[in-house]
């Protein structure tokens, strides 16, 4: 299929050494540091030997990895309008309908004294993050900001602690967490600062829900500290599923608690399935806009620039996403993520172009009738559901006219042009590390490329790389993980320095 490569990314200029060096901060997913330990289990996802080839999607066998919870046809699940859980459902964990759901039985989120649902915000200054806290500030006495977590945005973080009053808020970075602790303070919140600060706010005592929304890997340490902490995680981090998807999933299930979807394919596909049985469900489609380059030539695609990669035509969103939806590496992480979150093998989860983004995400059923979420994109509806679930919220959003959105149309992504799809599927197919070998080398490459220091096709080109040097190995515990994307990191850069000394020696 012309998408594996083990040359070196192309040249990106004479500064692609410091690409080799200088990733994005905290980037990685031992990045916070902390607390968490590796959490043993029964090995899961054993791969053969180096990843072989890309194969279509279709061809592929039963791989390595499939789910011991994914619903076989004809099974006897509960009905899926409440998340499978622990005490009721079969599984305890993911089902093709509910958000991988524990043990506990309890109506809704509501806070019994009225106050509103406490909720800790992991990212509260990126682009979710303050989506979320509009959010909040609209539901006075439904929810309520306890936590505020943030990277380095001391000037947002201040003006939401002005709006939202939270108990505390944490900068992770030491620098920023220095200069803006005693203005922040001076509000009469509390301020922790440093590596480890956002995992200590997931596990904050007033709090039922956390938001998990920091980007990459670095995501993921805070996600796992809420969950063993019991607090349902409504998850926008969708990278901490794809490095350790397995390890969250039974983490969540082992304590009982929900694992909510917020991206917006994955709301989507949670609100299509209230209400069904997993042997209803034949297959999931997630939609994808194409990004701003779809219908581009190979050729035009070498010139792009970061503050084009960055300019989706639909959603505003962080950088790092934004290049993701450029190179079609968001659909491939979201194929990924769907698996975790729903139970369904690699081979029922497909993709399809709409450019507009008003249709989010789509179950097709065993009789043939296919069921949709349509709705303006905008991501404050899939936030506010993953905040209220089960309840839901008054409507924030525009309402959606179909008639002004005029035609919505449909095309089958070009994965010739755009390699990342593929290398996800086949990441997801070898199973065990490679999840995590190929979220660390995009997170590595793409960082790269938003430097000015590799080309756009690159991205993908780092990443099959790093995938083709790699033998993927059973994920028994966190450590696993973290050494898997370490060394794909250290690769990753590597190849970025090897391509620096090619390009000049040109
Ligand atoms: N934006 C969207 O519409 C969507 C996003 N998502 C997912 O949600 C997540 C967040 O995306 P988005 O909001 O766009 O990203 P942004 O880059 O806009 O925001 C990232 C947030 O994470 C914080 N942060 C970054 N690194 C660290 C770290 N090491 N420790 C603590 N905090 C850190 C940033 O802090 P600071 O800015 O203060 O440095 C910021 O608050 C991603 O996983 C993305 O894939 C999913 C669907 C849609
Ligand atoms: C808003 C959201 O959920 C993003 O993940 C979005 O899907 C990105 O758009 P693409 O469909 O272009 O990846
Ligand atoms: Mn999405």
């Amino acid at each position: 299929m012309g998408v594996r490569s083990s040359r070196p990314p192309v040249p990106g200029g004479n500064r692609l050494r410091q690409a080799a060096g200088d990733g994005a901060r905290g980037s990685g997913a031992a990045a916070a540091g902390g607390s968490i330990q590796s959490l043993a289990g029964e090995p899961k996802g054993e791969a053969e030997g180096p990843l072989k080839s890309i194969a279509p999607v279709a061809a592929a066998g039963r791989r390595a990895q499939e789910p011991a919870a994914a619903p076989a046809a004809g099974s006897t699940q509960p009905p899926l309008s409440e998340p499978v859980r622990g005490d009721a459902g079969p599984s305890g964990c993911r089902g093709a309908g509910g958000p991988v759901a524990g043990r506990r039985r309890e109506p809704g989120p509501r806070d019994e004294a009225g106050a509103g649902t406490g909720v800790v915000i992991l990212g509260s200054t990126g682009s979710i993050g303050r989506q979320a806290a509009d959010v909040i500030a609209r539901m006075p006495g439904r929810l309520r900001a306890v936590g505020l977590a943030a990277g380095r945005d001391g000037a947002r973080l201040l003006e939401q602690v002005r709006r939202l009053k939270p108990e505390v808020v944490a900068l992770e970075d030491p620098e920023a967490g220095r200069r803006w602790k005693p203005v922040l303070e001076r509000e009469g919140v509390r301020v922790l600062v440093g590596p480890g600060s956002a995992e200590v706010l997931a596990t904050w005592p007033g709090a039922r829900r956390v938001l998990s929304a920091i980007t990459g890997a670095a995501g993921l340490r805070p996600t796992l500290a809420a969950l063993e902490a019991g607090r349902d995680v409504a998850l926008a981090n969708k990278e901490s599923l794809v490095a350790a998807g397995d390890l969250v999933t039974r983490v969540a299930a082992a304590r009982g608690v929900r694992l909510l979807p917020v991206d917006s394919e994955h709301s989507a596909l949670f609100q299509c399935l209230q209400g069904r049985r997993a042997e209803e469900v034949e297959r999931l489609i997630l939609t994808a806009s194409g990004g701003p380059f779809r219908g581009w030539s190979r050729e035009a695609l070498a010139r792009v620039t970061p503050a084009e990669a960055v300019r989706h035509p639909n959603w505003s969103m962080g950088a790092k996403i934004s290049v993701d939806s450029a190179t079609l590496m968001n659909k491939g992480l979201e194929v990924i993520e769907a698996h975790w979150l729903f139970g369904l093998p690699a081979e029922r989860i497909a993709v399809v172009v709409h450019p507009q983004s008003i249709v989010h995400g789509l179950v097709e059923l065993v009789d043939g009738a296919t069921v949709a979420v349509l709705a303006r994109p905008d991501m404050r509806q899939p936030i506010q559901y993953a905040l209220c679930y089960p309840e839901r919220g008054p409507r924030l959003v525009e309402r959606l006219d179909l008639a002004a959105a005029g035609m919505l149309t449909f095309e089958e992504p070009d994965t010739g042009t755009f390699p990342c799809l593929a290398l996800a599927y086949q990441a997801l197919q070898a199973g065990g590390t490679a999840p995590a070998v190929l979220n660390a080398a995009n997170e590595e490459a793409v960082a790269a490329f938003l430097a000015g220091k590799l080309p756009f096709p690159g991205i993908a080109e780092t990443v099959a790389a790093v995938l083709d040097r790699h033998r993927p190995r059973p994920v028994t515990g966190l450590d696993d993980v973290l050494e898997a994307d370490a060394w794909a990191r250290a690769e990753a850069r590597a190849l970025l320095a090897g391509a620096w000394e090619a390009g000049r020696a040109e």
